[in-house]
């Protein structure tokens, strides 16, 4: 018998009308390395574990045969479940809910994005009737363990999306109660860059006999072909400096650039968005309201040349339109997630570029990459090129009590990546000098940081997986460090006498000035997994949510963390001018005083905001009445007896949406209503 010549293009699979026209209309026509031997198995109903480098197309390569696999079993009129697809962030699951309506609009599915950060009752009553369901693994399983009607007895394929994330500490509990739910007899593919080569992990899945891909072509390297990559050795004194001074010289370029905690990316974002480097700068962590979050992503897609500043939420899965440069600004917790965060860029067949700064102290991370197979060439810094922007950055922290505050935490949170870092051979705290980090950041001395070396024990460190594992590192700062009680600063409560929870919140107002902070083993909140747990999974319903706004409300003792930014009229006012601190580390102490007198202030001129706010609204009321008695006077013949229905232009009826599918294919419904 003659043999059949591999397939190269969709056409060449015999798939369904419907799928082909979708990729058609998305001009998808040629297979990928890996979606030509990733979707043969896959329609055939085998179980796949699919590896290949960022950007090769690994989303296609699941959705193809989850439509095609579907098509014959579910519809819209029977509702029932037939697939899950796992993502472990918000931001990648809209998109592989992009790409399903995309490619699935001629199919009769419909299909639901569920990711937290909404109402939950809304998502829950819309997602019984989903045939296909994408989502994050923590607000998953809140709804099947909440939502009577949704059952997943005829759950026919199971896709995880960055399958050794999903798999990893973080979601491992979450993962494993879905699990539950599922039939055993259902197909499942697992994707990723980095796959989990754990037989472990492979049997919780009970995967049966599965087809393994590599597909990486045959080049050994495991990062893109057309991907340039650079090292810079850079001290920490100088780092934000180099961080500024690489947007100021790639202004027509689009950057991503990557550091180790939100505070930081929220305290650079914010200062570098005031200091205006003459190109838009966007920023994006965990912490973020959800809309927010959406927006932002969506905002950099389409800038031609912008800088996004963000955490390791960003590391994996996005494809960000033409990004020019991936900058890792801090080092990456291991090699695993260089290869993601490098991936953002040189995706398909583009170009892209990629450079990583490191302390003198991580140099020792190259080798790491090296026996990776990642090749990576040095460059000297120029310093000609670098523009100092500390005078400038202390001129904010003075201005801008809360960009003071959010500095220091910046620096707290850096030194906690770098202690939960069990690779010591590269992240050694010990060899940082974080008052100079401090001074980079405009601070005039470092914030008080009292690390116990001797007291750390294992369960402390958390798990290697913890700590590799771990996304946004700020997301719960209390549940790492233990503040002692006594060193709070003086709050109308005793310490002593306080509640767990008003504790956390006492030890979030403590400002890290003069509060010691300790590298404790004995933390009474919670169990050590369920602190990993809160750590780790960032897509699972955040409390903590900040907005654009979060400096401000930071600084708002009484403000609910899950609250849409407060009206501007209500934002604290900007703190005058103190005087320029000394740069003496003994100052602290009256600089902390300071510090709690500005609060105080600022407390005080907040409350007479408020009364002057009620006040308005008072008046703005009383108004109203008048009008409308003057108005009921002239038109009350004319609505006698109607009832009007009032709609608002921001509809927000939650991210459930539908692949509309035949009739109702060309609605408007088709994604999150964000
Ligand atoms: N067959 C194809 N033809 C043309 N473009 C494709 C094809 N398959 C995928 N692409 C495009 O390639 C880009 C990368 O695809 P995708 O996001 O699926 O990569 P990935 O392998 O999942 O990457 P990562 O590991 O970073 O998640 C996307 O812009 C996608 O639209």
């Amino acid at each position: 018998m003659e043999k059949q010549p591999a397939p190269e293009r969709f056409s060449d699979l015999n798939l369904s009308p419907e799928t082909m026209k979708g990729l058609n209309n998305a001009k998808y026509y040629r297979l990928t390395d890996v979606q030509l031997q990733a979707i043969p198995p896959a329609l055939e109903g085998k179980d796949v574990v699919g590896c290949a480098k960022t950007g090769s197309g690994k989303t296609l390569a699941f959705i193809v045969p989850l439509l095609e696999r579907l098509q014959s079993r579910v519809s819209v009129e029977d509702g029932s479940l037939g697939a899950i697809v796992l993502s472990p962030t918000r931001e990648l699951a809209l998109q592989i809910f992009e790409t399903l309506n995309k490619v699935g609009k001629y199919h009769h599915m419909s299909a639901g994005l569920i990711t937290g950060g909404k109402d939950h009752k809304q998502e829950a009553e819309r997602i019984g009737m989903m045939n296909i369901l994408i989502a994050t693994p923590g607000r998953l399983l809140q709804h099947l363990s909440q939502v009577s009607d949704l059952r997943c007895d005829n759950v026919e394929m199971l896709v995880l999306d960055e399958a050794d994330r999903i798999l990893d500490m973080g979601f491992k509990k979450d993962v494993d109660a879905i699990l539950q739910y599922l039939p055993t007899d259902r197909q499942t593919l697992l994707f990723s860059a980095t796959q989990t080569r754990s037989v472990k992990d492979l049997a919780r899945l009970s995967l049966r006999r599965h087809v393994p891909i590599w597909a990486n072509g045959s080049s050994e390297v495991a990062t893109p072909q057309k991907l340039v990559q650079k090292y810079m050795v850079v001290d920490i004194a100088d780092k934000v400096d180099m961080i500024w001074s690489f947007i100021v010289s790639h202004k027509q370029s689009k950057t991503i650039i990557f550091l180790s905690s939100g505070k930081q990316v929220a305290f650079l974002g914010q200062a570098f968005q005031k200091l205006r480097p003459g190109v838009s700068t966007h920023y994006l962590h965990g912490k973020m309201n959800q809309k927010k979050r959406f927006q932002i992503v969506g905002n950099f897609s389409l800038a031609e040349h912008a800088v996004l500043l963000c955490t390791d939420i960003a590391a994996r899965g996005l494809d960000i339109n033409q990004v020019d440069w991936v900058l890792q600004a801090d080092c990456p917790e291991n090699v695993d997630t260089y290869i993601h965060r490098v991936g953002r860029t040189a995706r398909y067949k583009s170009g892209g570029k990629g450079l990583l700064f490191l302390l003198p102290s991580e140099v020792g991370f190259v080798e790491e990459l090296q026996k990776a197979n990642i090749p990576l060439g040095h460059a000297p810094v120029n310093a000609d090129r670098v523009q100092s922007i500390r005078k400038k950055l202390a001129g904010l922290v003075t201005e801008f009590k809360e960009l003071n505050h959010l500095a220091q935490r910046a620096v707290v949170t850096y030194a906690r990546s770098i202690h939960l870092n069990s690779n010591k051979a590269v992240f050694d705290l010990n060899k940082l000098d974080l008052t100079q980090y401090s001074l980079s950041l405009g601070l005039a001395v470092a914030p008080k940081l009292k690390v116990d070396g001797k007291r750390i024990d294992k369960n402390e460190i958390r798990s290697k997986e913890a700590v590799k594992n771990k996304f946004d590192s700020d997301d719960d700062e209390e549940a790492l460090f233990n503040v002692k009680p006594s060193s709070i600063p003086t709050t109308s409560s005793d310490p002593k006498t306080m509640g767990k929870k008003e504790l956390k919140k006492a030890a979030t107002r403590g400002h890290h000035f003069g509060t010691h902070i300790t590298f404790d083993s004995d933390d009474e909140s919670g169990s050590d997994e369920e602190k990993v747990k809160e750590e780790m999974d960032i897509d699972k319903e955040q409390s903590g949510v900040e907005s654009e706004e979060e400096v401000e409300r930071e600084s708002d003792e009484s403000s609910n963390a899950d609250d849409e930014p407060e009206p501007a009229s209500l934002k604290p006012l900007p703190i005058q001018k103190t005087k320029r601190q000394s740069s003496d580390p003994v100052e602290t102490k009256s600089i902390d005083d300071r510090f709690l007198r500005i609060r105080e202030e600022m407390s005080k001129s907040k409350e007479a905001m408020k009364e002057q706010e009620k006040a308005r609204v008072r008046e703005l009321h009383r108004k109203k009445k008048e009008q409308l008695k003057q108005k009921t006077k002239i038109k009350a013949p004319k609505t006698k007896g109607k009832v009007q229905l009032a709609s608002t232009s921001d509809d927000d009826s939650g991210p459930v949406g539908r692949i509309p599918f035949g009739a109702e294919s060309e609605s408007s419904d088709t994604l999150h209503d964000e």
